[in-house]
């Protein structure tokens, strides 16, 4: 990989075998190394040299005539104090990191004196990979150090032999390196510093550019031998600016993100599982999944979407969790509807694999769950948490529960900002204070303000036209309701009264008869 790589190593190591067997008497060690010595002291001796020619000439000859001269003074001496390291694409069979992490790294760091770059598309992704061509030289300086990186790219030329047919045919193969040169004196620097720097900053580099991607069961059925999860890019637009939540709420679950995705140490010293679960609740249309879709975009995380309507036996569910990736999302939407989950005794008694069961997927979530990755995101929604098992919120599975509620005033700002790109009007009051009064959900609303194309005064008239029907409708619903009531009140009323009739009728009934035979009379 570096100065001793297969190319140079090979190279020096032939020539300096022909050299030793071409001369007819070997050099002693010492005489080799008295050699080197003066040699290096030579080179010292011309360094200084050039330094002293170098401040004469600086007062005599103009700035532009000196750097020329310089440079190619310089090159006569540059390659004895220039390391070089070579970084191949492969190592071995396996893929070179580093070489990798250059090529991103370096495609940042193109500058307009570049002649050819290569652009690359990989499938699927949105972004165009630009990089420099073969031959091409990239400038680098990290902490004053001085860097040059080229791309080299060498063709051999295999001989294939196909001995069946006892012919033979040549193929052509492609060496990609790049090929890092600085001053030998930070060689530790370069090795200690710079490249884990370059590691570092092409992973920064690759999160950035991460497409985001759903991987959801589709003709899942039982069979793992093709792997069972699909995926498409998420390309969902919901972020946190969008969604319209309660802005603590909203705030409170942003830090609760960032940290948990910062705490590796902190997971690590505590001896817990580095995940995480939220559990969303509220009605339908109040921006559960939208809030999935946020939290995947704002921390680049993968979405796995899990139906454990479609899974068979915990067995399944163990082995499609156990093959997610680390940073990911994994969703159950409406889990009180996936299983009979709050039948929690029923499914207690059955501990085999045979059957999905609540104490499957909670031993998944404790136990399992621990073992089998790192970055963990594990979200339940549900439109009935009163339904839920107890087991199944209580802390350290579900770390956090988000109630997504109906529309707010603040929401509506928001969907009015992201709809009608408007921060007030004269009708928000209005709006507003409807919006208090009635229960709609913030899919309605959105619905609403897609209505009108571009036209503010219609949409919002048309918001509030909508909110006084509901208004009316909850009004009407209330005065139905009050006379349902009062009327299931008159009917109990009359109930209870005709009882009391029956019994005083039965009771006075009782006394007659008593009375005519005698008995019950005191003596
Ligand atoms: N809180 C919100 N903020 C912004 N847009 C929202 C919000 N809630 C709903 N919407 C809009 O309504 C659409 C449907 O909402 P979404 O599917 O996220 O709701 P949900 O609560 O998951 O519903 P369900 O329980 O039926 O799955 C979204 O695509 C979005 O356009």
């Amino acid at each position: 990989m570096f100065i001793h790589s297969k190319n140079i190593y090979s190279l020096s190591y032939e020539s300096f075998m022909s050299n030793m067997f071409a001369m007819p008497n070997v050099p002693s060690t010492t005489s080799v190394l008295s050699t080197y010595t003066a040699f290096a002291a030579s080179a010292m001796l011309v360094k200084t040299m050039l330094n002293e020619v170098q401040a004469m000439t600086s007062q005599l000859i103009p700035q532009k005539l000196q750097q020329k001269i310089l440079s190619s003074l310089g090159g006569l001496f540059r390659n004895s104090c220039q390391l070089t390291l070579i970084i191949e694409e492969y190592n071995g069979f396996s893929i070179n990191e580093i070489y990798q992490a250059s090529e991103v790294y370096l495609s940042t760091r193109i500058t307009p004196s570049i002649d050819q770059l290569k652009v690359s598309k990989a499938h699927r992704e949105k972004n165009l990979f630009v990089t420099i061509n073969k031959g091409q030289k990239i400038m680098d300086v990290f902490e004053g150090i001085h860097l040059v990186w080229e791309f080299v790219c060498k063709e051999t030329q295999n001989t294939v032999v196909d001995y069946e047919n006892y012919s033979e045919s040549t193929e052509k193969s492609e060496h990609r390196s790049v090929v890092l040169s600085f001053d030998k004196r930070f060689q530790e620097k370069v090795l200690k510093t710079y490249l884990p720097y370059v590691l570092e900053r092409s992973k920064a580099i690759k999160e950035e550019n991460k497409v985001v991607k759903l991987h959801s069961l589709g003709t899942f059925n039982g069979d793992f031998s093709g792997g069972p999860w699909g995926s498409i890019n998420l390309d969902h637009p919901s972020t946190f600016d969008t969604l319209a939540m309660d802005p603590i709420l909203k705030q409170e679950l942003m830090d609760d993100l960032d940290r948990f995705v910062k705490r590796r140490d902190f997971y690590k010293r505590i001896g817990k599982p580095w995940k995480r679960g939220y559990l969303l609740y509220g009605p339908p249309g109040t921006g559960k999944s939208s809030l999935i879709a946020a939290m995947a975009n704002h921390l680049k995380f993968d979405i796995y979407d899990l139906e454990l309507t479609s899974l068979r036996s915990n067995s399944d569910l163990r082995r499609l969790l156990t093959s997610t990736a680390n940073r990911s999302i994994l969703v159950i939407e409406d889990i009180d509807c996936s299983i009979e989950l709050q039948d929690r005794q029923y499914l207690g008694h059955n501990n085999g694999d045979s059957q999905l069961t609540l104490s499957g997927l909670l031993n998944f979530i404790d136990g399992l769950w621990s073992s089998c990755g790192d970055e963990r995101i594990i979200v339940f929604t549900t439109n009935h948490k009163d339904k839920l098992d107890p087991a199944l919120l209580r802390p350290g599975r579900m770390d956090m529960h988000i109630h997504m509620s109906y529309c707010t005033a603040s929401g509506f700002k928001i969907l009015a900002s992201n709809y009608l790109k408007i921060k007030s009007h004269c009708l928000f009051t209005v709006i507003e204070r409807l919006i208090e009064e009635v229960e709609v959900t913030p899919a309605e609303v959105a619905e609403e303000l897609m209505k009108v194309d571009d036209d503010v005064d219609s949409a919002l008239n048309g918001i509030v036209g909508f909110l006084q029907r509901k208004k009316e409708m909850k009004c009407k619903e209330s005065e139905s309701q009050i006379e349902e009531d009062k009327e299931v009140n008159e009917n109990e009323k009359a109930r209870k009264e005709m009882k009391k009739k029956s019994v005083n009728k039965k009771s006075n009934k009782n006394k007659r008869k008593k009375a005519k035979t005698g008995k019950g009379r005191v003596v």
